[in-house]
């Protein structure tokens, strides 16, 4: 654990700022380096103690850096501060050795970049995560006193704790996220866009002092298996430790990272500030943010992450929706792989045979439930590689799809999670879990809807503080906010797979799409090949929930492969990208195969007809069944839109009752003139892209109406 703490003399400063002088050698960093690795370094609450005198001195002396310096350079070009770091190379031996030797790494660029955020945000102190236990315990420790983290009963909920956030702060916020590509064209007309040399400008003005009375935490941090060859590095500096918290359980963090970094390895840089500078004398707030300038933003190019204003998960956890999803798109087009919103299970039949599939559902519909399902199908085994996000590249051997979940933790939706639905994710959540905005009992446990069927007796504070009263609960407002969540560690999932943390990943055999479709859209069907299969990704549609912010929820939205909000480029070229995957590959028939599910189509009283959860389990039997046995007519029934199963090749053994009484056919139903206004509207959806449409799309879905109006099979 490491802190500076920037003790500047003005004196040293400017006298520092006006010398030109030679950069510090490899050799001299990692003799310094040496060094200092073998000084024990230690920290109380708010003070530092060095045990090395020498250390002490040199960290003073970092506290010395020409902060005018970096000043001119960060924001000046319209190069990043990563490019831009060559103008810092201006320092004399001892600053550099200084500056070297207090970095936990010998990578230049970092530290640069460090010391370049240094200047931009000016915070009191800097601390380098080593992502080690006592690092952790010790911020913990520090929010339990401050009162951020509320521990939950040691015996109830070991190691685990409650925070409310500021109630506007509760959600992805998607109107304030950028996608600022040189070109608008590039960011296509499904993302936010501003020109990048204004947002430069803009985020100067908000990230300026932006950390002024607080410490920057540098967080450098793996997405995937140390070392994988599929990983990549980040490194995001933050002044919340509660993100600091949050990134230790969601993503690889830490030494071992800088270890791979090396010295001049990439990374992707990250910068997140809660945009509320303490001056002296301010009382901090529990939960600080600065919602009126709140921004997400991305250069693509660069490929760059700034975040300001929010404390929120998929906001501030720069590693997961931002990088691992936008970026990496960026990257994977780049590449020729894919970086998905999906996730990856193993599926394990009663012969004994395994499945890897993936999956793609739109925030707050499902992913997280099916990756930890506990099949009511005797026999059948679910384990969970990942709930989120899928990372997927081709393995020329085989032309088969190698999945890898880049993430180390899970950021699960809490209403609706219970024994009942989710029992390995009420296991999972038994012990060291981080609670966001959910109820509290008087017993200090936790609560939200659908944990249980009543709340619970006694006293329980809702997730704003409130205690409960008569107008909250039950049939008032919900207790938890519906889009509270848990952060907690894969590692502890009793069902995670034996494969979820292999660096080579996993071979994907199907991929799934799916939303939340209350009308239309049947339970299950197979797409004809991998371009319907495109097609059908392209034209997924979902009731807006909960896990974003706004006043629509519950309208329907085109959200093409769940992507949506994550598509770091052109969501036209993007569907040209998976349009190319059979020409990457020597054996185009070795491709996963593609599917569609809605588990939440509704009766004419509004309530689910199919039981879901556990139960989706018969339909993942029937998508192996078709692997299995391509040929097999009485699997299937070929209709307009794909393959759907026949009444009779779905295993309902156990819910018959349920499903009696013509509600299976219900489930199965494909109503050509629905759908053929859905085709209507995705007609009209996709005219936006205009020549950024591909051609090969048009005519799939010219295919899919052809085949509806002559209500015919594929
Ligand atoms: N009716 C029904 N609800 C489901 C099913 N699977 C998940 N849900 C609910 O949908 C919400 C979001 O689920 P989750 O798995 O967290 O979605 P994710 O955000 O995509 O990971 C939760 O309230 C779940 O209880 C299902 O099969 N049927
Ligand atoms: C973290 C999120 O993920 P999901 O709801 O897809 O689990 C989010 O949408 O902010
Ligand atoms: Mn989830």
């Amino acid at each position: 654990m490491l802190f500076l703490r920037p003790s500047a003399s003005a004196r040293l400063v400017s006298a520092l700022a006006t010398k030109t002088y030679p950069s510090a050698t490899a050799s001299s960093v990692r003799a310094a380096r040496t060094l200092h690795t073998s000084s024990v370094w230690t920290t109380g609450k708010g003070t530092t103690h060095f045990r090395s005198p020498f250390l002490a001195s040199q960290v003073r002396l970092l506290g010395a850096i020409s902060k005018p310096l970096a000043r001119q350079t960060l924001f000046a070009s319209h190069s990043s501060p990563i490019s831009a770091s060559a103008t810092f190379h201006q320092h004399s031996h001892a600053e550099e050795a200084a500056i070297h030797d207090s970095a936990p790494t010998t990578h230049m660029k970092l530290i640069d970049w460090v010391r370049a955020q240094q200047s931009l945000l000016e915070p009191d102190n800097v601390h380098w995560c080593d992502g080690s236990q006592e690092e952790y315990d010790s911020l913990v420790g520090d929010l339990v006193d401050k009162g951020v983290m509320i521990p939950l009963d040691s015996k109830l909920r070991p190691g685990s704790y409650l925070t409310r956030t500021d109630p506007a702060d509760v959600a992805r916020s998607e109107s304030s996220t950028f996608i600022c590509s040189e070109k608008e064209i590039d960011a296509g007309p499904t993302n936010n866009w501003v020109d990048p040399n204004q947002m430069r400008t803009e985020l100067e003005k908000s990230f300026r002092g932006s950390m002024r009375g607080r410490t920057m935490y540098v967080i450098p941090f793996s997405m995937g298996p140390i070392g994988s060859p599929l990983a990549r590095i980040g490194v995001q500096v933050t002044d919340s430790p509660f993100v600091v918290i949050n990134m230790r359980i969601m993503t690889r963090i830490g030494q071992p990272v800088l270890d791979v970094l090396g010295d001049d390895k990439e990374f992707v840089p990250c910068v997140h500030s809660v945009g509320k500078p303490l001056e002296p004398g301010d009382k901090d707030s529990l939960w600080p943010c600065n919602i009126a300038q709140r921004k997400v933003v991305h250069f693509p190019e660069s490929r760059e992450i700034w975040s300001f204003g929010s404390g929120y998960g998929g906001n501030s956890l720069l590693g997961k929706k931002c990088l691992a999803l936008r970026i990496a798109s960026v990257m994977a087009r780049d590449e020729g792989s894919l970086a998905e919103h999906m996730l990856i299970l193993g599926l394990t039949s009663p012969a004994g045979k395994k499945y890897y599939v993936a999956a793609a559902f739109p925030s707050a519909c499902g992913k997280t439930n099916l990756a930890m399902l506990q099949p009511t199908l005797p026999g059948w085994k679910v384990q969970v590689v990942g709930d989120d996000i899928n990372w997927m590249k081709f393995n020329p051997n085989d032309s088969r799809l190698y999945a890898i979940n880049p993430e180390a933790g899970f950021f699960g939706v809490a209403p609706g999670t219970s024994g009942k639905t989710n029992p390995n994710a009420m296991e999972t959540i038994q012990k060291n879990t981080v609670f966001t905005n959910v109820a509290l009992t008087e017993d200090g446990d936790v609560w939200w809807e659908g944990m249980t069927k009543k709340r619970p007796d006694g006293k329980v504070v809702n997730w704003k503080g409130e205690v409960w009263g008569p107008s909250m609960g039950d049939k008032g407002t919900p207790l938890a906010h519906p889009n509270s969540r848990f952060t907690v560690s894969l590692d502890q999932c009793p069902a995670k797979d034996p494969a979820w943390n292999d660096p080579n990943g996993v071979p994907i055999s199907a991929i799934i799409f799916g939303g939340r479709r209350e009308t239309t859209v049947p339970l299950v069907f197979q797409t004809k090949d991998w371009n319907h299969g495109v097609l059908v990704g392209a034209t997924v549609a979902s009731e807006k929930t909960a896990a974003a912010d706004g006043s629509d929820i519950g309208q329907l939205r085109f959200d093409p492969f769940a992507m949506l909000p994550f598509a770091g480029y052109n969501m036209g070229d993007y569907f040209g990208h998976w349009l190319s995957m059979p020409s990457r590959v020597n054996d185009p028939s070795q491709l996963p195969k593609i599917f569609h599910v809605n588990w939440f189509r509704k009766d004419t009283n509004g309530s689910f007809m199919w039981p879901g959860f556990g139960d989706n389990s018969r339909v993942l039997k029937w998508i192996v069944d078709r692997l299995e046995k391509p040929e097999d007519k009485n699997l299937f029934t070929s209709t307009p839109i794909g393959y759907v199963p026949t009444a009779s090749s779905l295993d309902l053994s156990g819910i018959e009752k349920d499903v009696g009484g013509g509600v299976m056919e219900k489930l199965l139903k494909v109503d050509a003139k629905s759908y053929l206004s859905e085709v209507g509207k995705a007609r009209d959806y996709f005219k936006q892209f205009g020549d950024r449409f591909p051609a090969k799309l048009t005519k799939e879905l010219d295919d899919l109406e052809d085949r509806l109006k002559k209500n015919q099979g594929v």
